[in-house]
């Protein structure tokens, strides 16, 4: 059984129809990463996924739940603890340590484990870091952080957002390669959006999203 299937997933805002997936399927531990050009929707249709945005109609079952039979709570629950997302612009807490952040995205899945953070901080090259805030550190080392805390509640599944639009085209590489050999050695399933293809020249899984999505965006 795949980790993810998706059936007739739409949204829109207002009459703009911007996802319409008839169906996407992501086997556990899979690497695949979607194609879109920029405005095709691949946000809208990572945060459905991720419970950040609501269908306005469709079917998500993730590790075998269907998510909208599931109460608010438990719905919460079950993403907090299946999913770690990582965002274009890392959306760190800037108030907050680096082993802060991690350890706060613990606290809504499986509870804090400050081992746990730890060794995913050292894991990502950031073990002499932890008490330095967002703004003492490179892009590319806030970009790590969030890698770290993406895989802190042990998600079987990683969404990523143009992970590396931000960095430069060695970084980007070494960035995407991190990711990758992370989520494999955490058992997580990788689904990441792009336009960019020398981040998608690096997927052997590599799927179209505008041959997935069947809305007309404007
Ligand atoms: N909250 C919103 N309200 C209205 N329109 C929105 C909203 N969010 C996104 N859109 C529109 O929906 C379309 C798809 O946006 P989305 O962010 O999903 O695309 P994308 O493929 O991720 O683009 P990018 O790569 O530039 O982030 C765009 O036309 C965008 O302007």
């Amino acid at each position: 059984m795949p980790l993810l299937t998706v059936q007739n997933l739409s949204k829109a805002y207002g009459p703009h129809r911007v996802v319409d997936v008839p169906a996407f399927a992501l086997e556990a531990g899979a690497q695949v990463a979607l194609r879109g050009e920029s405005g095709s929707g691949k946000t809208t249709f990572l945060h459905l996924i991720a419970g950040i945005l609501a269908p306005d109609a469709g079917r998500i079952e993730l590790a075998g739940r269907e998510v909208a039979a599931l109460g608010e709570a438990a719905r919460d629950r079950l993403r907090a603890e299946t999913i770690g997302y990582i965002f274009q612009t890392f959306n760190l807490l800037q108030g907050h340590t680096v082993l802060e952040n991690v350890e706060l995205g613990m606290a809504f899945g499986r509870g804090v484990d400050r081992a746990h953070a730890e060794a995913l901080l050292k894991r990502v090259g950031l073990g002499d870091k932890l008490g330095h805030y967002p703004r003492q550190l490179s892009t590319g080392q806030q970009q790590r952080v969030a890698v770290a805390r993406a895989l802190a509640n042990r998600p079987k599944l990683v969404l990523a957002d143009e992970p590396t639009g931000n960095l430069d085209t060695r970084n980007s590489r070494e960035a995407l390669a991190l990711i990758r050999e992370v989520c494999r050695e955490n058992g997580a399933a990788l689904l990441l959006v792009s336009h960019d293809e020398g981040v998608l020249g690096q997927f052997e899984q590599v799927q179209d999203f505008a041959a997935l999505n069947q809305a007309s965006v404007p």
